[in-house]
């Protein structure tokens, strides 16, 4: 079986490109990093540092690398059985028309075999997006042959793999935490579904990701922001910190009180999921800048993403949100001048002031009363005064 994963960074190469090759899958990585390719296809091996309480140097073998803005990726597409995605929800878009393209010439070469595409990213229903992406770049006349051919599998991914340091200067060597998810939509398949160690087809999807996104991520961002208010550089050390850990524990709390609603969780094991969460970022093997964590604020402060979903959740089911709040604010003071969308944010609100950028940014209402508080909150943060 063949695959070819689009980005090859970190989690590319220290998740998913793994668990393809683990499992005997013949694994490109087409990445537009000429140096990263060059290594890849030089060597067609790489260590992955796995870190815990045991850690081990495992050597990914046998991969090879294509630059994605060659015409190479068509001939790969057109031959494959997998497509996967790292590369960031904005990216997804860029590499849609080189896949289109593949699957031009796929039809063109009678080539009837299944395919499946997986975007292994911080979305929900990240793969559909990026079908929609792909069906807007293909002929209308092949639409009905594609759904037939390619399957559009959503999926949850979840491993922290922060940007390490090789103390030997291995540009391809990375360091990752040993728990990892991927959970894929059995449901999306085309042809029978791939045996992959470590790849978990649930027929409940839209549990998994929101389990994912609005726990995990919520809380990291939320860390993140505060960790950054409170001058701390790292999750860890942000994590550490007894009054935001307090904030954390709150918001995911929050969260998971919708989540449970909305999903029948069991109450205690969401609650030891949230435990667990709060250990991975305490990783004292990892170090995680909180302005990794805290990148591009302004998408995190979408309407479906991690920070405002879960207070959405909170109206519908009349739940508490107060430390939701906190966070949401600590993302609207989040200041980066070298991340473009924090010096965006930063610029609106200085334009139209917090309220009204928060709700063009968030999609909400702005008479909605937790605008107030956010507002207020926010206010206190920017004089300092929040304790
Ligand atoms: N790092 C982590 O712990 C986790 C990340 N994710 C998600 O995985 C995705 C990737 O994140 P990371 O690996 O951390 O980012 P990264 O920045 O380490 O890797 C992204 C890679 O995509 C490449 N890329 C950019 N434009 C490209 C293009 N046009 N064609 C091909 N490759 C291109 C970059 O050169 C880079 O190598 C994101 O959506 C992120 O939210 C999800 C779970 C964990
Ligand atoms: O990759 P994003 O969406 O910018 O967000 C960073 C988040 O993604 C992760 O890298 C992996 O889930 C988390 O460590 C963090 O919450």
């Amino acid at each position: 079986m063949q695959a070819l994963h689009f980005g090859a960074g970190n989690i590319g190469r220290g998740f998913i490109g793994k668990l393809l090759s683990d499992a005997g899958i013949q694994v490109t990585f087409a990445d537009v990093n000429q140096q990263i390719i060059d290594a890849i296809a030089t060597r067609h091996q790489y260590p992955v540092n796995v870190v815990g309480e045991q850690s081990t140097t495992e050597i990914v073998k046998n991969v090879d690398g294509i630059n994605s803005t060659s015409n190479e990726v068509i001939d790969y597409i057109a031959k494959v059985d997998l497509v996967t995605t790292a590369v960031g929800p904005q990216v997804l878009a860029r590499i849609a028309p080189s896949i289109a393209q593949g699957i031009v010439e796929r039809h063109k070469q009678g080539n009837t075999k299944p395919l499946n595409i997986i975007a292994c990213e911080n979305m929900v229903r990240g793969t559909s997006q990026f079908k929609q992406e792909i069906f807007n770049a293909l002929p209308q006349q092949l639409h009905h042959w594609v759904n037939n051919h390619i399957g559009f599998v959503d999926s949850a991914v979840d491993r922290i793999v922060p940007p390490a340091t090789s103390k030997t200067g291995d540009i391809l060597e990375v360091t990752v935490e040993t728990f990892s998810e991927w959970i894929v939509d059995e449901t999306q398949f085309v042809g029978i579904i791939p045996t992959i160690k470590g790849m978990q087809p649930v027929d409940n999807l839209m549990a998994f990701v929101e389990r994912k996104l609005f726990t995990l991520n919520t809380g990291h961002a939320i860390t993140a922001y505060l960790g950054f208010y409170h001058g701390i550089g790292t999750i860890r050390d942000a994590i550490l910190n007894e009054k935001i850990r307090l904030i954390v524990r709150g918001a995911m709390e929050e969260s998971g009180l919708v989540l449970i609603k909305r999903y029948n969780f069991d109450e205690q094991k969401h609650m030891a999921y949230i435990e667990k969460i709060l250990n991975r970022f305490e990783n004292p093997y990892l170090h995680d800048d909180t302005s990794r964590v805290g990148r591009q604020p302004m998408r995190k402060l979408g309407a479906g993403d991690r920070l405002i979903k879960p207070l959405l959740g909170t109206f519908e089911y009349q739940v508490k949100n107060t430390n939701l709040l906190i966070g949401i604010a600590a993302a609207l003071n989040y200041r980066n001048s070298d991340d473009e969308q924090a010096v965006e944010l930063a610029k609106l609100i200085t334009e139209k002031g917090v309220k009204h950028a928060f709700c063009q940014i968030a999609g909400i209402d702005v008479n909605n009363s937790i605008v107030k508080q956010i507002e207020e909150i926010y206010t206190t943060m920017q004089n300092r005064q929040f304790t």
